[in-house]
């Protein structure tokens, strides 16, 4: 009997030991995020200039060596001032422009990350403009080549490109042009894919280096060397031979995107030893953040967008982001009949008809394009006042940039997501073969779960940048909104939640999340019902529950593959135990105002009634856990 007691005793004991080591390995991890930050912050502090090197790298330059940089007593000072005028016409350099274009000229290798429309192009271009020789611009995509090429005849500006697609004349005229002294080209454009598989083009390129006509390399959307950024292309991995072959030349590499991993991995793979690293801030100060939810029991978010379009947008030109080909089709049907001008965008459709849409749309004839991504890289269009996302984008770089597209001619632009819980387990399920693809779509969906942080603040800490706070000047929902949040404790929810996907586990079933959000609200069963605790929070709110348990640990995804189709389930997260602890408890903060602002009325006594706010104790123990 006495043993029976103290085996009792010890699998209590067991169980508790259980709970601390997961909470020790829990602050562990949170100690060595935070210690590493401090790293982080402490080198910036020490660093000298306003580029940060990949670190351990690069030729220690000062700031005050690197403002020379931004002086106009250079020896091609005054031709780079009059071809800017004159050939490109713009009046005057943006920020970082100058300091980039100096520090090539004179011959330095360099990484310049600049947000996505901010005139990285000109870098290379005004620079090939004012140098002997040519300049090799290495680019991913023909349509990019395209339309780069298209602008630069139409200022009269010479330039040639070699891809797939080109006929073998005009492949033949280019090479031979290439070591050719009186050729009057000034940039050739080639997609990684020539360099790596065409000798013929190697050897050319070889023999303009020697005879000195190579003038400067400049490695276009460089963060697709690597494989942790968000757009790897294999041939760009064997990049590296450029500098290796033709080390004299100055390389330069440009980005939109890329953190000082993603760079210090492009380095190694480019083969540029020392290279400098200008990085213009992420902070778009002209484009408004939002984030609105959509509703899985009735989703009206096409009436809502086309609402946006013909009452706030009315007249001005935008894009609508789909998460499929089917989507673009049928959201753009939708808006079409809702009187909208829209025309739907994407891979599968052939190539005039892509580039018929652009270029209506270009010239205004076209008042939406409704695309998936691969209405992207290239679209320059200098007067887009929205870009609506019909469904999350995959991670925050990529919101970045697509949303980025908005306001390039820094007037002010309004960057919209629709926030859907089912969609996130659709892209899921898409991205499940990505490296990292999980974690990269939960930095996604933490950004549009967020109430409390400014929506900037989240961006730039995604990229490394040191965040001020003023920096939005209430151009996001949530600054917008101010403190318009609550803390609420959900212990006891996320205990019914486990319960759920547990039983589950118990009778050899996988649970979807709508199974488990249908089994939550005692629509499963009655059999089942009666074995756990439902809810009679809305679904909105189970929704943003589960979404936060994922986010926290609580849960996790589990994968299921048939021939046809890639499943999501739910199962426990390696947190889940932690539960079993009494004292253990769980906290997420929630809008105020209900969940969404059609909403209030109904959700605003659901949260009141059936949520108690966190005492001080646990929010204390939710800081330490959450990031
Ligand atoms: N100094 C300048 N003044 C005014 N407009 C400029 C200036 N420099 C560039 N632009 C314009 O900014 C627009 C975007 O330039 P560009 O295509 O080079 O952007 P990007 O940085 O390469 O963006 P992405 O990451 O999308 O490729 C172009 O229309 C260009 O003419
Ligand atoms: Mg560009
Ligand atoms: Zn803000």
């Amino acid at each position: 009997k006495a043993n029976v007691f103290l085996w009792a005793g010890l699998d209590s004991v067991e169980a508790e030991l259980e709970v601390v080591k997961l909470q020790i390995a829990e602050l562990l991890e949170k100690q060595a995020s935070l210690t590493s930050k401090r790293k982080q912050l402490l080198r910036r502090l020490e660093e000298p200039c306003d580029s940060t090197q990949p670190s351990g790298s690069g030729p220690a330059m000062t700031k005050q060596e690197l403002l020379r940089y931004e002086n106009d007593d250079f020896s091609w000072s005054t031709e780079l001032e009059q071809n800017l005028k004159d050939v490109f016409q713009l009046s005057k350099f943006r920020p970082l422009q100058l300091k980039a274009i100096n520090l090539s000229m004179s011959g330095k290798d360099l990484f310049l990350v600049m947000p996505t429309g901010r005139g990285k192009s000109l870098c290379y271009q005004l620079p090939a403009v004012c140098s002997e020789g040519f300049t090799l611009v290495v680019t991913p995509l023909v349509s990019l080549m395209e339309d780069q090429l298209m602008y630069l005849k139409s200022i009269d500006v010479e330039a040639v490109s070699l891809n797939a697609s080109s006929s073998k004349e005009h492949a033949k005229m280019v090479l031979a042009e290439l070591t050719d002294s009186k050729a009057p080209f000034k940039l050739l454009y080639v997609t990684p894919e020539k360099i790596a598989k065409s000798k013929l083009l190697m050897s050319r390129l070889e023999k303009a280096y020697n005879a000195g006509r190579l003038s400067r390399i400049a490695v276009d959307e460089v963060h697709c060397c690597s494989q942790w950024g968000h757009d790897f292309r294999p041939d760009y991995k064997l990049l590296g031979i450029l500098k290796r072959q033709f080390p004299k030349v100055p390389l330069l590499g440009l980005t939109a995107t890329a953190t000082g991993s993603v760079l210090k991995d492009c380095q190694k793979i480019l083969c540029v030893p020392e290279p400098i690293t200008l990085t213009a801030s992420f902070n778009r100060t002209n484009l408004y953040y939002e984030v609105r939810l959509k509703d899985s029991n009735s989703d009206d978010s096409v009436s809502d967008i086309s609402a946006l379009i013909k009452e706030r947008y009315k007249d001005q030109s935008g894009i609508v982001y789909v998460f499929s080909q089917k989507d673009a089709e049928t959201v753009s049907a939708d808006l079409q009949k809702k009187g909208v001008n829209a025309s739907p965008y994407h891979a599968n459709m052939n190539p005039e008809d892509k580039s018929q849409v652009h270029r209506k749309w270009a010239t205004n004839k076209i008042q939406v394009v409704v695309a998936t991504v691969a209405f992207g890289m290239g679209i320059d269009k200098a007067d887009v006042r929205f870009v609506i996302h019909h469904t999350i984008s995959k991670s925050i770089e990529n919101y970045y940039q697509e949303s980025g597209r908005a306001g390039r001619d820094d007037k002010p632009a309004d960057c919209i997501v629709y926030f859907g819980f089912n969609d996130i387990f659709r892209i899921s399920t898409m991205v499940v073969m990505e490296n990292v693809g999980q974690q990269k779509l939960l930095t996604m969906v933490d950004y549009c779960q967020n109430v409390d942080r400014c929506r900037r603040s989240v961006i730039a800490v995604h990229f490394d940048e040191v965040w001020d706070d003023e920096g939005c000047n209430e151009m996001c929902d949530v600054c917008r909104h101010g403190n318009d949040y609550i803390t609420v404790d959900i212990t006891q929810h996320a205990k019914d939640v486990v319960q759920i996907v547990e039983l589950a586990g118990s009778l050899d079933e996988k649970l979807t999340p709508l199974k488990v959000t249908e089994a939550w609200m005692g629509k499963g069963p009655a059999k089942r019902r009666k074995m756990i605790q439902t809810t009679t929070l809305s679904r909105l709110e189970v929704e943003a529950i589960i979404t936060s348990l994922l986010l926290q640990g609580y849960l996790s995804e589990d994968f299921s593959f048939t021939p046809y189709t890639t499943y999501f389930y739910l199962k426990l997260g390696g947190k889940a135990p932690l539960l079993k602890n009494q004292s253990h408890s769980i906290t997420m903060k929630m809008r105020r105002t209900g969940l969404d602002a059609n909403t209030v009325s109904t959700t605003q006594q659901t949260v009141q009634e059936s949520f108690r706010p966190a005492d001080e104790g646990s929010q204390f123990f939710f800081s330490l856990l959450i990031d």
